[in-house]
């Protein structure tokens, strides 16, 4: 008899940032994680993670909501099903219940880390195998504070962690904000590649005097300066300037890649795990940009170890990301709940090696972060 899904555990971690990180939507003091433990009935372990940002700010979901919506409707769906058949598994939980594509995330992640140490193969090769074992990683700057961000940078690329930066906007007034990036440009100068995310925060007419100033400073690449759904309005944009825009929310999966790319826009994708509802939909998405031209950034919502290896296993089948990655989640957090942390250098990450994801919960740690109730 094959193995069968036997019990999953959802957790609540909450775990400090090493410094207020600033985003145009909250400012974070802390991230929560939710933790999934599956086991099969061969006692196979699999480990998944749901994060999203600010509670509610960033998204429809939350880590509570994450967290019953799996206890309550996507776990009962999955108890007693044979563990090993991933894409029935996918199949089930997108016929039954719609949205949450971050519980479907962390759920997919844990059936596909069970499925690695079944079969004695790491999460990427199950994929279809790596293209890339060290992955370029990027670093937000958001403190919140111009000074603090350039020392902060110039530390990260003193010590060969990052050259690439991406810095917060939209919170503050047009001015103080253009002013803020090109200060750092300035200071930086050809040392790294600047780019801003917006996070939807302006609409086409202040995006346009915007990007016209970030670009005249040398910004590399212009995240989501407009609301998710506008999507006429991101061609535009992308039609109207020289420097690049860079998809994020409004592309979640691959039908909004295919959208996109089909009315005409030129640029890049942000890829997250958590947007498409786990691996094999983001590689989806991934694949509709291939065919377009489009080029690939590995997006994170700030997750832990967990999570960011996940989605280091999704990258790494890629031939490249042409932007690069933000996997810096576990590096912003001032702890982790792993026994093995990432391995951080030369400005970039390893792919984890080691059947299913390649990490072990470090369950003192995890006790101690994990909410009460
Ligand atoms: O890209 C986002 O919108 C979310 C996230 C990624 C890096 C960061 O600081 O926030
Ligand atoms: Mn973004």
């Amino acid at each position: 008899m094959s193995a069968v899904i036997a019990t999953i555990e959802t957790l609540l971690v909450d775990l400090p940032t090493i410094r207020p990180h600033k985003l145009s939507m909250t400012t974070m003091a802390c991230q929560t994680m939710v933790i999934v433990r599956l086991c099969d009935s061969d006692g196979v372990e699999g480990l998944g993670e749901g994060t999203t940002i600010g509670g509610l700010a960033y998204g429809p979901e939350s880590p509570e909501s994450i967290k019953r919506n799996i206890d309550t409707y996507l776990a009962p769906l999955l108890i007693g099903q044979p563990a090993s058949n991933v894409n029935a598994l996918r199949a089930r939980l997108n016929r039954h219940a719609r949205g949450n594509a971050i519980a479907k995330s962390a759920l997919e992640t844990a059936l596909l880390d069970a499925q690695g140490k079944r079969l004695g193969l790491s999460v990427a090769e199950l994929l279809g195998g790596a293209q890339q074992s060290h992955l370029p990683v990027l670093w937000t700057l958001a403190s919140g504070d111009t000074q603090r961000d350039i020392d902060e940078a110039f530390q990260r690329l003193d010590d060969r962690r990052h050259c690439d930066f991406k810095l917060k906007i939209g919170a503050n007034p047009i001015a103080q904000d253009v002013a803020h990036v090109a200060a750092i440009k300035a200071a930086l100068g050809e040392r790294a590649s600047v780019r801003v995310d917006v996070n939807q925060a302006w609409d086409e007419a202040t995006a346009v005097r915007g990007i016209a100033a970030l670009q005249e400073a040398g910004i590399d690449l212009i995240e989501q300066p407009i609301p998710a759904r506008e999507h006429a309005g991101l061609i535009r944009l992308a039609n109207r300037f020289r420097v690049p825009m860079l998809a994020d929310e409004a592309v979640q999966d691959a039908r909004d890649g295919f959208d996109l790319a089909a009315a005409g826009f030129s640029g890049a994708y942000a890829l997250k795990i958590a947007k498409s509802g786990g691996l094999q939909g983001v590689l989806e998405l991934a694949h509709v940009a291939q065919a377009a031209g489009i080029g690939l950034y590995g997006g994170t919502l700030l997750e832990g170890s967990i999570g960011t290896a996940a989605s280091l296993h999704a990258w790494a089948t890629l031939p490249e990301l042409a932007w690069g990655s933000e996997m810096f989640g576990p590096l912003l957090l001032k702890d982790d709940i792993v026994t093995q942390p990432l391995d951080y250098r030369e400005f970039g990450v390893a792919l984890p090696s080691g059947p299913g994801l390649g990490i072990t919960l470090d369950e003192d740690k995890l006790a101690h972060y994990t909410r009460a109730h």
